[in-house]
């Protein structure tokens, strides 16, 4: 039994309730959204899908209660049209804090005591400020992070030993690559995000491999945001996760005094970014 919940069915949870479903990471899925259309909607497509499936999984309907037992949630609520009209790179914080206060007391009502996986932007911040709205264990709210910069990294230069740690955003530091490729890589999201007005894919596959990680027990070390009690906020580098503790070990690569020094600054800056809420 395995059940995940997905908070916020947009295009990237419900990418990733289709990921899961085909991927078979689950046995249970709870799939809330402030817009109960929208989840009917992605339940009877999502039932079409599983048609096609030899695994069951039972799929739940806009229910916290239904929490109680799960595992793992997902927080990928948000309103990515923000991005359409934004004057300046906090003016989704704005959006998506006011979101967590709504969703964070809902979650711990519900009794929910598993992991959370939390990937709505300003990813690092918005991790830290569900921690701390839903007074969980810090070392079981972890941000996506970096694993899909890293992976956007891997593709612009052509090599799979690459590593990008710090800020998901435009601080981030980008490890055995020039500058110039470390600088491509990090538009690669804006460039998606130009045509298509969403990025789903790359992301949804990126939380289905925590997810593999943690319920197939791998012990895989990712880029994930994790929390650094040192620095009082979250940021990514190197961990090693597992169910149902979270964050098992926390890795800083070593790095020459130039990349730590660009890693302070990435700090500093969701430091400054945490503050504006
Ligand atoms: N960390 C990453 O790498 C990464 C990558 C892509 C997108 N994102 C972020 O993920 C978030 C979601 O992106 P999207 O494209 O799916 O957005 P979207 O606008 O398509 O979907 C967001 C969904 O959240 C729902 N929602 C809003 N407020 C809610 C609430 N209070 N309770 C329950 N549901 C609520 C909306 O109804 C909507 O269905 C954004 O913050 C986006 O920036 C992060």
């Amino acid at each position: 039994m395995m059940r995940i919940g997905i908070i916020g069915l947009g295009h990237v949870g419900s990418t990733l309730a289709y990921t899961l479903c085909l991927q078979a990471l689950a046995t249970e899925l709870v799939l809330i959204d402030k817009n109960e259309a929208k989840v009917d909607a992605e339940v009877l497509e999502l039932s079409d899908v599983l048609c096609n499936l030899a695994h069951e999984i039972k799929l739940i309907k806009n229910d916290y209660s239904e929490l109680e037992t799960a595992e793992i949630v997902v927080f990928c609520a948000g309103d990515i049209t923000v991005l359409e009209t934004a004057t300046d790179r906090l003016a989704e914080l704005r959006v998506t804090a006011e979101i967590v206060r709504d969703v964070a007391p809902r979650l711990k009502r519900s009794g929910f005591s598993g992991l959370i996986l939390s990937v709505t932007n300003p990813c690092d911040v918005i991790a830290l400020y569900l921690a701390n709205l839903t007074g969980f264990d810090k070392q079981k709210v972890i941000g996506s992070g970096t694993l899909i910069d890293t992976n956007r990294l891997k593709n612009r230069a052509g090599k799979t030993d690459v590593l990008v740690i710090g800020e998901h955003g435009e601080s981030q530091v980008a490890l055995h690559v020039s500058e110039t490729i470390g600088k491509l890589a990090a538009k690669t999201g804006w460039e998606i995000y130009a045509v298509k007005h969403h990025t789903a894919f790359g992301i949804a596959s990126s939380v289905a491999k925590i997810i593999t990680v943690l319920v197939k027990g791998e012990q895989t070390i990712l880029p994930v945001s994790t929390y650094d009690q040192v620095q009082g906020c979250y940021y990514s580098t190197l961990t090693e996760l597992s169910l149902p503790k979270g964050v098992v070990k926390r890795v800083i690569p070593t790095l020459t005094s130039q990349e730590a020094e660009r890693l302070q600054q990435s700090i500093d800056t969701i430091k400054q970014n945490y503050q504006q809420i």
